[in-house]
């Protein structure tokens, strides 16, 4: 558990973190293996069958553990207390405003004063790889040239000083030449990639031309492979 002092900050320091799915199956031997890898973050999240239920299972068990855990809100009826940071995202391309605004308008005047304001941390988006079901659910406009993408992330630095970009590949390795493009053009914000990292090789070349990875499917098909990714915060 974080200390409330060096919550939201302590994201500035993150080059690695684990995202664990609650609705996926996880057995105890996986879980202590993640948890006790040397991580910087355990985030919970997905793009669907998120509830309260398996994320309160999921948080209940993360939090035998010593590393820090967030909370990735994709759905409302699944907002759990308890939880170290809550991050926020925002869908930069989106062409609904319901995913970079609406829904967001609607938790705030569900929540209203039971909002712990110093515990969100705004994430704005560009979602890249079309065939995922983030990128459906959203309506993502996918097909961006690497400097319509980096515009994306100067208006997210500069305009709307957010303090993550979350450069999302849910699903398949990235255009590492745009992820750089992006990193290169941002002053403020933390840029995390995440997105078909699968092994030591393929994250240290994200790690390369961002801030911050995040490792997600892996975990479930090959948790040897997930745990060699780890090796990036052995590297400046
Ligand atoms: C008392 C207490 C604890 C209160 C909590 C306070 C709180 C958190 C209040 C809410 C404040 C607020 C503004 C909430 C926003 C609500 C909301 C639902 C916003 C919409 C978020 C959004 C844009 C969701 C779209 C989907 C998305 C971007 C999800 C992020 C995670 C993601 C991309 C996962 C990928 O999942 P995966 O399953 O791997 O996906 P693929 O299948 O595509 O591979
Ligand atoms: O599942 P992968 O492809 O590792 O992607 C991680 C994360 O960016 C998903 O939101
Ligand atoms: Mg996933």
């Amino acid at each position: 558990m974080l200390e409330e002092c060096v919550l939201a900050d302590s994201i500035q320091s993150w080059r690695h973190v684990f995202k664990l799915d609650p609705d996926k199956e996880l057995n105890d031997e996986t879980l202590d293996a993640v948890c006790m890898s040397g991580t910087d973050a355990i985030m919970i999240g997905g793009s669907s069958g998120v509830t309260y239920e398996n994320t309160v299972d999921l948080l209940s068990r993360v939090r035998r553990y010593e590393v820090p855990c967030v909370l990735e809100v994709s759905d409302l009826e699944a907002v759990v207390p308890g939880f170290d940071l809550y991050m926020i995202p925002m869908v930069l391309n989106t062409t609904d405003s319901n995913w970079i605004i609406g829904q967001h308008q609607r938790a705030i005047e569900q929540f209203g004063y039971m909002i712990p304001w110093d515990l969100l941390v705004t994430e704005g988006y560009i979602v890249l790889n079309g065939d995922s079901t983030v990128a459906k659910l959203t309506s993502a406009n996918t097909s961006l040239s690497a400097s319509a993408a980096a515009s994306y992330a100067q208006i997210a630095d500069k305009l709307m000083q957010l303090p993550i970009i979350y450069v999302e590949y849910s699903g398949v390795f990235g255009d590492m030449e745009m992820v750089q493009k992006i990193h290169r053009g941002t002053e403020r914000s933390r840029v995390l990639y995440g997105g078909g990292i699968v092994d030591k090789s393929t994250a240290l070349q994200a790690a390369a031309v961002c801030d911050t990875i995040v490792v997600g499917n892996i975990i479930y098909r090959d948790l040897a492979k997930a745990l060699e990714t780890v090796a990036v915060k052995d590297r400046v």
